[in-house]
């Protein structure tokens, strides 16, 4: 397993990829919080109180109910301007946050203010980047601050609320920041939920819409072939698998090089393939995508090529969903880029009339939003189980949560999977809780290895060390496809390492040594990316020109 050494082989994998799921004093409690919640909660029996009572959530919120918001709703079709808008407000604020869905977003609101003198930190659940003076900062939504004021705050894809998995942390952002003013972007699906969710909270709430700012056409024509890729094009498809056949099948035509963008892939290597598709001067001029470019992301795309329009949703085979398609779709010719109208189509004739029909369709209204509670509730409700552990304990919580109308609870099954493996540790519940909430790839064998060996070490020892699970200097260039996957298993392996650094710190103390091993990992996987498939002779210069970037970064 290159130079990854597990001493334990676990069957049981853990949790999906959180993006940047976190635990924070303000999200889910720490020892301190536990300690505040029980020194109140020492008088009385927990008994008498049911902690499972979800009904009123912006009551949980004490310093945002102190204010009266100014919340603007920005909606509209994509590539409409709303976070364009929304970010103009930012950056002429006193003070403020962006809350992003990815950290690819994140990292390019940071940039922009930074570039405009409007001194920005960077907060994910994997890096802290702070600036002298920074009165502002671009986080990814998990990130969110709740304890603190600001002048002005930014929610970007707001509609996300409706997310099965990471919906409730959208929900806490809307009803937790505390800002004069909090702009919501998104899609305007989500408009009568956030009215009907805002009537409680006392905030004026105003609704801005937006129209797409170019055309999107979408093709009466399939592409039929790949044979017919022309130079700005994106195709679309949903395995990692598909990503590099297709790559391989453009390639060999031997008139275009493809940049490549999925999930899996590190985040830092996403952006510089997305910006050597957007640099004209490369020879990189079509890309190949999974939906990781669906949100927000400005790209010089000329034309979206559905390969396909079904999707493995972890469970089932199943077509895509109208918002899915619209948002994909309005990736093709953005506002001030290279291609100033947009056009969509797909590989087969037969999706054609899924495709028109969806991008005809408004998205379906969303019904309710995500919500979990925090760790001092679940610390509260262990109290009446002591002799639970994790996995009952948050087991028996969804089962028993009462939640209003507007709302449902987060689906924590990846939790409860990984729960079911902590558990059987010598740990705390706060300690449990981390580790299960922890930025694991459920799918990966190595990623969820990766973390059973942290928290059994951390367990023994209250100190883990990385060259206990991997050996730097040993990272080589992938030399197959196999190779590959397995090099972007290590570097989540090693982004786990210095997420659970930022919450144990003494206990994960070679949290630069990790950072550091996972650029090598990002620039050996370009590398590979650089030189796979044909190229010509100034496209094999490229990677080199893409590690300094990265060293430079
Ligand atoms: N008034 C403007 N002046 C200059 N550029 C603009 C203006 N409005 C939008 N843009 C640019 O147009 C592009 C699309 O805008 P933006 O990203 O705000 O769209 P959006 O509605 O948020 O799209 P999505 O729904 O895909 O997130 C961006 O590159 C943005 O910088
Ligand atoms: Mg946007």
């Amino acid at each position: 397993m290159g130079s990854l050494l597990f001493r334990r082989r676990l069957s049981r994998a853990l949790l999906p990829d959180y993006g940047d799921f976190h635990c924070s004093t303000s999200k889910f409690g720490t020892s301190y919080g536990v300690c505040q919640c029980l020194r109140k909660f020492s008088s009385f029996e927990p008994k008498k109180f049911d902690f499972t009572d979800l009904t009123r959530p912006h009551t949980w919120y004490p310093i945002a109910r102190r204010k009266k918001r100014n919340v603007i709703l920005h909606v509209g079709p994509t590539n409409s301007g709303k976070t364009y808008h929304a970010l103009k407000r930012l950056e002429s604020s006193s003070s403020g946050i962006y809350c992003g869905p990815l950290r690819l977003l994140a990292w390019e609101v940071a940039q922009r203010l930074n570039k405009a003198k409007v001194p920005c930190d960077l907060v994910t659940g994997q890096e802290r980047e702070e600036v002298e003076g920074a009165k502002h900062k671009a986080v990814t939504v998990e990130m969110a601050d709740v304890t603190s004021d600001y002048n002005c705050a930014v929610v970007d894809e707001i509609q996300m609320l409706g997310c099965r998995t990471r919906g409730f942390s959208f929900t806490r952002a809307l009803l937790g920041i505390s800002a004069d003013e909090l702009h919501l972007c998104g899609d305007s699906a989500a408009v009568p939920l956030i009215q009907e969710i805002l009537k409680v909270t006392d905030d004026n709430v105003k609704v801005q819409h937006y129209e797409r700012l170019s055309p999107l056409v979408p093709s009466k024509v399939p592409l039929g072939s790949f044979s017919n890729i022309q130079t700005g094009d994106c195709i679309v498809t949903f395995s990692r698998y598909e990503i590099y056949k297709i790559k391989r099948q453009i390639e060999s035509g031997r008139k275009h090089l493809c940049s490549v963008v999925y999930g899996s892939l590190p985040p830092e290597t996403r952006s510089r393939q997305a910006t050597m598709f957007n640099d004209e001067n490369s020879d990189f001029d079509v890309l190949v995508a999974s939906d990781a470019i669906g949100m927000g992301l400005n790209l010089n795309i000329s034309r979206i090529i559905f390969s396909t329009m079904k999707k493995f949703d972890g469970i089932e085979m199943r077509d895509l969903s109208v918002s899915e398609i619209k948002q994909i779709a309005g990736r093709a010719g953005r506002y001030r880029s290279k291609f100033p109208v947009g056009e969509v189509t797909c590989l087969d004739k037969e999706d054609l009339p899924l495709l028109h029909l969806s991008l005809e369709s408004p998205s379906p209204t969303l019904e309710q939003a995500g919500l979990f509670p925090n760790f001092d509730t679940l610390f509260m409700y262990s109290r009446l189980h002591p002799s639970y552990g994790l996995h009952q304990i948050l087991e028996h919580f969804v089962k028993n949560a009462k939640l209003s109308e507007s709302y449902f609870i987060t689906d924590c099954e990846e939790m409860l999977k990984a729960a079911a493996i902590i558990d059987e540790l010598p740990l705390n519940l706060h300690d449990k809780y981390l580790f299960t909430i922890s930025p694991v790839d459920m799918d990966d064998d190595i990623s969820s290895q990766g973390l059973t060996q942290f928290a059994q070490s951390y367990s023994k020892n209250r100190m883990v060390r990385l060259r206990e699970i991997f050996t730097p200097g040993t990272l080589k260039i992938p030399k197959s496809h196999n190779a590959l996957k397995e090099l972007e298993s290590i570097h989540k392996v090693l982004d786990l390492y210095v997420w659970l650094s930022f919450h144990l710190d003494e206990s994960f103390p070679d949290r630069e040594l990790a950072a550091s091993q996972k650029a090598i990992c990002s620039m050996l996987i370009e590398e590979f990316l650089g030189r796979d498939g044909w190229q010509t002779p100034s496209a094999r210069k490229l990677p080199r020109r893409t590690h300094l970037n990265a060293l430079s970064r």
